[in-house]
């Protein structure tokens, strides 16, 4: 028997830059949080301490700043330019992954005009993008996560499995929420309009959410999955991780009150956690896109 390394990687985490440029008819603000995981030939440096092959994650983080000053663009060509460098300007690295997390603001309405430099965090979600290149090819992952959404009705649940620990009453119409986590893979790496994408994707999204009678938040979840493939031929596989952000009909009986669906306990946690894959039977092998 012996002791060998497994899989690793390295990078800065997080790396916090917000740019800002300065057009004359209106400021634009682009709030990111980038993280970036290197791995390559690394056995020398865990094993035995030697540096020569480590590209520091403090080096990582500056490049993202120096990248930022050229322009951010599109989130996804953001993460192509920084993985396609790290791993091209250095022999030791043999794959980069980048993923950008896109904070979002909006404009905010003053005097009922768009502001010129004014903005206020909205809750329309947050943009993600994953790359991961080998020096050979690259995996352009999107998404979105913290899209949060309600419907007051149009959602039922009832015919589950029972024993002894049952305790769930059936509902027929109950509220249904949840926060969005989904990602979606492309089939390609280049010649994509991502913000075109990203905006079908989004609302695809919404648009399943909110027109599908739920039967259970499994159902709605592959609905959602199928209406991005179905809306974006450049995409492969959808990957949801859905929250159910349980509403609780209060009993308001004790104080003499009916409760006709109207009030409810926002309950945090716990939360059943939904989570599937909604793929093309013809997608190509995912590689080390995830
Ligand atoms: O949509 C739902 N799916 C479940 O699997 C489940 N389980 C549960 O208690 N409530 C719900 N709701």
């Amino acid at each position: 028997m012996s002791i060998v390394l497994g899989a690793n990687q390295y990078g800065k985490a997080e790396t916090r830059v917000v740019r800002v440029d300065r057009d004359a008819d209106g400021h634009r603000v682009t709030d990111l949080n980038v993280s970036v995981a290197l791995s390559g030939d690394m056995t020398d440096t865990h094993l035995t301490g030697a540096n020569d092959k480590v590209l520091p994650t403090d080096t990582q983080k500056n490049t993202v700043y120096a990248f930022a000053r050229d322009g951010v663009g599109e989130i996804e060509d953001f993460a192509l330019r920084l993985a396609r460098h790290f791993v091209d300007s250095q022999p030791t690295i043999g794959r980069a992954r980048v993923r950008v997390e896109r904070y979002p603001w909006a404009r905010l309405e003053l005097a009922g005009r768009p502001a010129h430099h004014s903005f206020s965090r909205s809750g329309e979600g947050t943009r993600t993008a994953t790359v991961t290149y080998d020096g050979q090819r690259a995996w352009v992952v999107s998404g979105i996560t913290d899209l949060t959404v309600l419907n007051s009705t149009g959602s039922e649940f009832w015919g589950y499995v029972r024993d002894p620990f049952t305790t769930l009453r059936e509902t027929r119409d109950r509220v249904l929420a949840t926060a969005v986590d989904a990602s979606w893979r492309h089939e390609a790496a280049d010649d994509v309009d991502w913000g075109k994408s990203y905006a079908t994707a989004r609302r695809a999204l919404l648009e399943a959410f909110g027109e599908t009678h739920s039967r259970s938040l499994q159902q709605t979840l592959y609905a959602m999955g199928e209406r991005v493939l179905t809306n974006c031929p450049e995409v492969v596989e959808v990957r949801l991780r859905l929250p159910n952000k349980h509403h609780f009909l209060v009993d308001l009986a004790p104080f003499g009150l009916d409760n006709p669906n109207e009030v409810f306990h926002a309950a945090d946690r716990p939360y059943g956690l939904i989570e599937g894959t909604v793929l093309r039977d013809d997608a190509p092998p995912a590689d080390p896109a995830w």
